[in-house]
């Protein structure tokens, strides 16, 4: 699943340090020759992809990103030390644009590629530079250069590691919420998300996964009768499918027959998809007692044959979500690692989505049809009617 995150910073490379004047001054050297060094150079800005990082939200607190400046050279031929680069790290998938000429810096499609994003300033030459056969003794040195200044644009592409499943009403929103900064509209009504949210769950400072919250999928929904039917689609790229279950309905809907509708509309849907990790979360466990939900979950184990984990949780009061989110993470973890190092892997992850993305467009293109078909039968009925009326 595919959301747009923006950042806009500005790069500030380091200025080049200044070149010496001066002259060589010792006991009984009287008139010692020039001996003023160069500046150093001023340090670079570079960006380095990073697979763990997924979004460019702390780039929203610090926006400012400068290099050391070069230090001025010295006498005695003294070089100065040249101002060390900063690496900035931003996500694999960014985009690089310069604000002001709107050319495309670079695209950071790599973990570890490395882009100069501001130049260092030049150094400045020290005096000794000007000495000539006919001047012996320059009074010249030149200035460092400024380091470049930029301010850049930076997108992603920010692809969903978790999707969130589940029946309207079922809690999604609610736990979204409960585990990251994502603060989605949460109502007591069904549909209430009638836009993706997209959270950021961070674990550690340097650890964390994006989750994203798929309104309702209703029965039916890939059959084009609902608004889960376009979503379903971005749920093709996730890592992991958190299937959210109420587990304790007001009305007497069965949450067992819910999760079953919901796994046929997958299969019905793209098989591929519905053979994706799925683990089952039973939410507003606060509202059921201990054995109603360990009946629960042997129903889900009996009945739908699940194998998988099945997690309980109180999203909102954020009961059992640590655990949760500590799991997801691991397994997210697990899966970049073996994306990173295992070809065999990669390339398997990619027929999958291939396929996926095609039995996605087939249902697509057959629910079209369908509803092509039922508005011609309607139209038909129509002038039917017409024809007994006159
Ligand atoms: N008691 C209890 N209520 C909860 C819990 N989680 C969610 N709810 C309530 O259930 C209702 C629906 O929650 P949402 O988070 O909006 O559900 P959703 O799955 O996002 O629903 P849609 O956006 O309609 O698809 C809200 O009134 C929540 O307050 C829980 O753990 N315990």
């Amino acid at each position: 699943m595919k959301f747009v995150d923006e950042a806009e910073i500005t790069v500030e490379a380091g200025k080049g340090g200044n070149g010496c004047m001066s002259f060589r001054r010792e006991k009984f050297i009287p008139k010692g020759g020039p001996d003023g060094g160069d500046g150093g150079d001023g340090g670079s800005v570079y960006l380095v992809g990073d697979a763990n990082l997924n979004t460019l939200v702390d780039f929203r607190y610090q926006r400012r990103y400068k290099a050391q400046a070069g230090q001025g050279g010295m006498g005695a031929n003294c070089t100065g030390k040249a101002g060390e680069d900063l690496y900035v790290r931003v996500p694999v998938g960014t985009s690089v644009v310069d604000k002001f000429t709107e050319e495309l810096i670079a695209d950071i499609a790599e973990h570890g590629q490395t882009v100069v994003v501001a130049k260092g300033g030049f150094h400045g030459l020290g005096n000794t530079r000007f000495k000539s056969s006919t001047n012996r003794s320059p009074t010249k040195a030149t200035k460092g250069t400024d380091g470049e200044v930029r301010t850049l644009q930076l997108q992603l592409k920010v692809i969903a590691d978790v999707g969130l499943l589940g029946m309207p009403n079922a809690g999604k929103s609610t736990l979204l919420r409960a585990v990251s900064a994502a603060r989605p509209k949460v109502a007591d009504y069904p549909f209430t998300t009638l836009v993706p949210g997209l959270g950021v769950v961070r674990i550690e400072l340097e650890r964390s996964f994006v989750m994203a919250d798929i309104p309702g999928v209703i029965e039916g929904a890939s059959e084009g009768a609902g608004l889960g039917f376009r979503f379903l689609k971005h749920l093709s790229r996730t890592r992991l499918l958190l299937h959210l279950v109420d587990a304790a309905p007001l009305d007497d809907a069965d949450p067992v027959q819910q999760a079953q509708a919901i796994v046929d509309e997958l299969a019905s849907f793209s098989p591929t998809l519905a053979q994706k990790e799925r683990w089952l979360v039973l939410n507003k466990a606060d509202m059921a007692s201990a054995e109603q939900l360990a009946v629960l979950e042997q129903r889900f184990r009996d009945e739908l044959g699940w194998q998988l984990p099945i997690y309980r949780i109180s999203a909102i009061n954020s009961g059992g979500c640590d655990r949760l989110c500590q799991d997801v993470m691991r397994s997210v973890e697990q899966h970049r690692r073996r994306l990173a190092e295992d070809e065999d892997y990669k390339s398997e992850q990619a027929a999958r989505d291939q396929r996926m993305e095609l039995e996605i467009r087939q249902s697509i293109e057959r629910s079209r049809a369908q509803r092509a078909a039922a508005r011609q039968a309607l139209e038909d009925d129509d002038f039917d009617d017409f024809d007994d009326d006159y």
